[in-house]
This record gives structure tokens, sequence and C-alpha cells, in this order.
């Protein structure tokens, strides 16, 4: 079979998966929030049932990361995700504002289309499709292509669960011809209506890329400042911990750590005290020439591996219980590899002066991985505010950059796709979860009469007078009653069996015309020129003159 052969197979594919999604859709915008419950709790268990089997399948196939800390992935975008939504209101009116007369409606945003990373290839597909259908969409996953086998394994029993506690057919489906051109078409297909794009740069940017609403994630760079009053032994262990899950392939792990002179020296003690080794400049070259393609782009060979493996394939001599590598760093940039993202067990290391330099160091780092996620050890809560300005959408404080980012540790909604904000090209800056994947709609009551709106305007009042009459010769009759009363002794007298007012400058007007909104021509034979003229008298006997 030719090449263009196999496109064309997997471009059917693509577009047989997005017709059946499509009918997918139409059935599930029914579904009530009981019916939805039942269908993500049957997910849920299902992804916990199976967390363990689809953890291995996705380290076999891929090599990244730990089998212990991906069932805990699977757990987290299964049972703990599930306990975290089980009560958000996605459906129907999901608020009512008394005051306001308005209620709001949720509608689902339509067929979805996912593109998971190599990184978290089970976890991401659990996540997205519980998110997904709680907010009563189908999606159809793109898998890619290093991953494929563990996420359409994960995807078969999401669907299968679903369907089983009443969800349509094909509620979850995902693309098992790869290609790009198929990933194309369906990103390009007019039953996908929003596309979740969690993966590396290309691909997020081929979403963004589609003409449609999509979220994306880009890339993170995440520093971790310990400033000078942090609880070193504490931060240490928060990082440490952070690093090490799943051998640092969550985007939002921290990538450097700041210290400051002052502290650095017991930092790199209880670095060391904790499974840390720190490199030599040699040592650390070798590494970064493993680590990186062209000077600064991931080697997926290294990602998610554990320090070991990268010391022994850069014939580095470590200790047993080695658990990350540290290379300290002068600088940003290509001269300093380690300056930019690395998803795996080797850390950037810098020393500064003061938070001050911290604060500039933070944003040359955060400019590799813009609007992503930053950390800080901190007692001081005035230092914490400092930092709030900074270019990353979740700025942690005294806690791991994985655990705090994907709500594990904080009161963040959790979460494996983490928006960036329009700072790193995403349409969303928070945790992506349900509430992203509907459109909101208003029922709106009018509170305020809109026929005497603009008289009743104070702040409109104050414009010059003769603008206002200008204004109103053009509009309806509503402006007469607003120019009648600002000057209470010219108010018009409503003639009602002849339905006009009667001015005291001899002229009347039509209260009613609804053909043109103009004030209209009475029985006395009114013309325009004539109601401009009355319009001057009324202004010059509001002014006084
Ligand atoms: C909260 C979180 O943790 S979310 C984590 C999200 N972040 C990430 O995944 C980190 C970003 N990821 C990356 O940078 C990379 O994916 C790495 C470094 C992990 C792995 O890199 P690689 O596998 O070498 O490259 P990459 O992921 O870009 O893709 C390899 C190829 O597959 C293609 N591909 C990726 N996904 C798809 C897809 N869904 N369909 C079709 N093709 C795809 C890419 O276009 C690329 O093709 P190319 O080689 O012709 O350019």
């Amino acid at each position: 079979m030719s090449e263009f052969d196999f496109d064309l197979s997997s471009i059917q594919d693509a577009r047989d998966l997005a017709r059946k999604g499509l009918v997918a859709e139409e059935k599930l915008k029914n579904y009530t929030f009981e019916e939805i419950d039942k269908i993500i709790k049957a997910i849920a268990e299902a992804g916990e049932a199976h967390a363990k089997e689809l953890a291995e399948l996705a380290v076999e196939e891929t090599g990244f990361g730990k089998v212990k800390d991906k069932i805990y992935k699977n757990h987290m975008a299964s049972g703990l995700l599930y306990e975290q939504i089980k009560n958000e209101q996605t459906i129907g009116i999901i608020a009512a504002d008394e005051k306001a007369q308005t209620l709001t409606v949720a509608d689902p945003v339509g067929l979805i289309m996912g593109i998971v990373p190599s990184t978290n290839p089970t976890s991401t597909v659990l996540y997205n499709a519980m998110i997904a259908i709680k907010s009563r969409n189908p999606i159809i996953f793109s898998p890619h292509p290093k991953a494929a086998k563990c996420s359409l394994r994960t995807i078969e029993i999401v669907n299968d669960a679903a369907v089983n506690a009443g969800a349509p057919e094909n509620i979850v489906q995902g693309l098992s011809k790869l290609s790009m051109e198929a990933t194309n078409e369906l990103m390009h297909s007019k039953e996908v209506k929003l596309i979740i794009a969690t993966g590396g740069p290309g691909m997020v940017k081929a979403a963004y890329s589609a003409g449609k609403p999509a979220i994306g994630v880009g890339a993170g760079n995440s520093p971790a400042y310990i400033e000078r009053s942090a609880d070193v032994k504490k931060a240490v262990r928060n990082i440490m911990a952070s690093k090490t899950f799943d051998n640092g392939t969550i985007c939002a792990s921290e990538q450097s750590i700041i210290t400051e002179t002052c502290n650095r020296d017991e930092v790199i003690r209880e670095l060391k005290a904790q499974g840390a080794y720190f490199m030599n400049k040699e040592e650390t070259d070798k590494v970064c020439k493993l680590l990186f393609k062209n000077g600064t782009s991931m080697n997926a060979n290294y990602v998610g591996r554990s320090a070991k493996v990268i010391a022994d394939a850069a014939h580095i001599n470590v200790g047993p219980y080695t658990r990350v590598l540290v290379g300290e760093q002068f600088g940003v940039g290509p001269e300093f590899p380690l300056s930019y993202e690395k998803l795996t067990s080797v850390l950037g290391f810098y020393t500064v002066e003061n938070w001050e330099e911290a604060c500039d160091l933070s944003i040359e780092l955060l400019q590799n991985g813009i609007g992503h996620t930053m950390s800080l050890h901190t007692e001081d809560k005035e230092i914490a505010r400092k930092f709030s300005v900074k270019p990353a959408s979740r700025i942690l404080i005294n806690t791991g950059g994985t655990m705090g980012g994907t709500g594990l540790s904080t009161g963040l909604p959790i979460a494996l796709t983490l928006g960036c904000g329009t700072m790193g090209g995403s349409s969303v800056s928070e945790n992506v979860g349900p509430k992203h994947l509907i459109n909101i709609k208003k029922l709106v009551y009018g509170i305020k009469d809109a026929y005497t709106l603009v008289e009743n305007d104070e702040l409109f009042k104050k414009y010059h007078p003769e603008e206002f009459a200008n204004y109103s010769t053009n509009n309806c009759e509503l402006t007469f009653d607003n120019l009648a009363g600002l000057k209470n002794d010219k108010l018009p007298e409503y003639n009602s069996s002849k339905n006009y007012f009667e001015y005291s400058t001899g002229c009347n007007v039509c209260k009613d015309n609804k053909e043109d909104k103009r004030p209209s021509v009475t029985e006395e034979g009114l013309d325009l020129e004539a109601l401009q003229k009355m319009l001057d008298e009324l202004v010059h006997a509001f002014k006084g003159e």
C-alpha cells in the first residue's frame, strides 16, 4: 500500500468518527443531570478498576514515567475528578440572579476533539472524557503516535463503561489509523466544534490554526524560587516530590530552582540530603547533549526518565539513591540549555542576591514557558504578593509544582490540561474543567422600562442640550418627553383622545408613531422643519434664554 493510500484510509476513518460523533452529540444534548452523573460515575469506576493496567501499558509503550505514579494519575483523572465535579451544575438552568432577573443556561459546546500527549496518554483520556461528558459533549481523541496503544485501550474502556451506563454509542472515540492528515481532517471537520490540545507545541499550534475554538496548553518552564524566609527543608521536600513524580512529566513540574546567596548553601545541603546529585560543568554539558535536540528542544528519548537512566547514558557515576540531577546555570538562553523545559529528572540551579533579582530571573525563565506555572517558597506573604504579577497563570506558594498546578495539593481544580492564558497563546488561563466546555446562555428579563430609558438616564441628561435636541429630531417622541421634562413649566399635556402631546410652544406631537419612530406630523400639520424649530425653542427655554 502506498503512503498516499494510507493517508486516504486514515482520512476516511477520521470522517467516519466525526459523523458518528455528531450522532452521539444529538442524543447526548438531551440527557439529564442524573443520566450524565450515572455515566461519569461509571467512567470513574472503570478508570479506577483499570488504573494499574493502563499505567503499565503507558510505561511499556512510551518508556516515560513510573507505573506507580501513572496509576495515581489515572486515579486522579477518574475517582478524584469525579468527586470534584459530581455536583457541578453544567446542564440547563445552572444559576439564577433574582436582582438582575437573569437565568444562566448551560448548553453543550458539541463534539470535542482531544489531542493526547505522550506524557499522560491514559490519564488525559480519562480526564478529558469525564469533563467533556459532564458537560454533555461526546469526544474524539487523536492519540500521540508513540502512545497510541495505551490511549486507544483507555478510550475503549471509557466508551464501554459510558455506553453500559446509558450513554449513546460512540460517545468516546479515538483515531486508530494515525496520521497527521487524519488528525488534521478531524481538526478541520465541521462536526468538531472545539479542540482541547494537550501536547507538544506543534500539535497545539495546529489546533489553534484549525479555525475553531481551541483550548491549548503551551509549554511550561516552571522556576521554583526558594526565598530567604522559606523553610528550606520543607521546600526541598516539596520540590523533590513534585520533580520525581512520574519522572517529571507533568508540565507544571519544576524546571529550575532559584536560591539566594544567603540560603544557597543550606539549599544545596538539603537537596543533596534528599537525593540530588550536583553535576559539574562537564557533566552538565554531557547531560544537555542528551536532553536536547537542536540545542533547546526536548529529546523524547530522555523525557520522563529517572536520574539513574540519564546519568548512565551520560556516563556519570551517581549513587543508587540519586533522584534528581542538578546543573548550575549562570544565565538563560541557548548557551544555558538547562534554562529550558526538560520534563525529566534534571533541574537547573541559580543563585541570586535578592527577591528583585529572583523576579527578573523568573520572568526570563518564563519566556520559555510563558503563562504556565511558577512556584515560590516563602514565609513572607508580602513577597508572595509581589510575585502575583509574574507572567504565569498559576503562582504556587509553598507546594510542589506538579501537585500544586494540577490541583492535588492546592485549592485549584484537579486538571491535566492547564491553561496558559493569552500570554501562552491559550484562550483559558485556568485549570480546564467542565465549565470551559459549555456555552453559557442567558435568559434575561427587562428590569428597566425601555420606553423611558433614555429620558431617565441621569448621565445622558448632562449632555449639551443642543446635541440633545439634534439627537431628538431623528428619534421618537420619547425624546420630547425628555426635553419637556427638562423644564417643568414646559411640560406638554397629553391629549389621550387624539393621542398627542400639546406643547406650550403650540406644537402637538403624536406619542405613538410606531412606523418610523420619528415624531410624526399631527393634525395641525407639523413638518420636520417646524419640529426642529420647536425643539430649538425648548432648548432655549431650558437654558433660560
Ligand atoms: C498537565 C500536563 O502535564 S500536560 C502535558 C502536556 N505537555 C506535554 O506533553 C509536553 C510537551 N510535549 C512535548 O514537547 C513532546 O510531546 C515530547 C517532548 C514529550 C515528546 O516529543 P516527540 O514525541 O519527539 O515529539 P512530538 O510529541 O512533538 O510528536 C512526534 C510526532 O508525532 C506527531 N503527533 C503528535 N501528536 C499527534 C497526533 N495527535 N496525531 C498525529 N500526529 C501527532 C507530531 O506532529 C510529531 O510529528 P513530526 O515528527 O512529523 O513532527
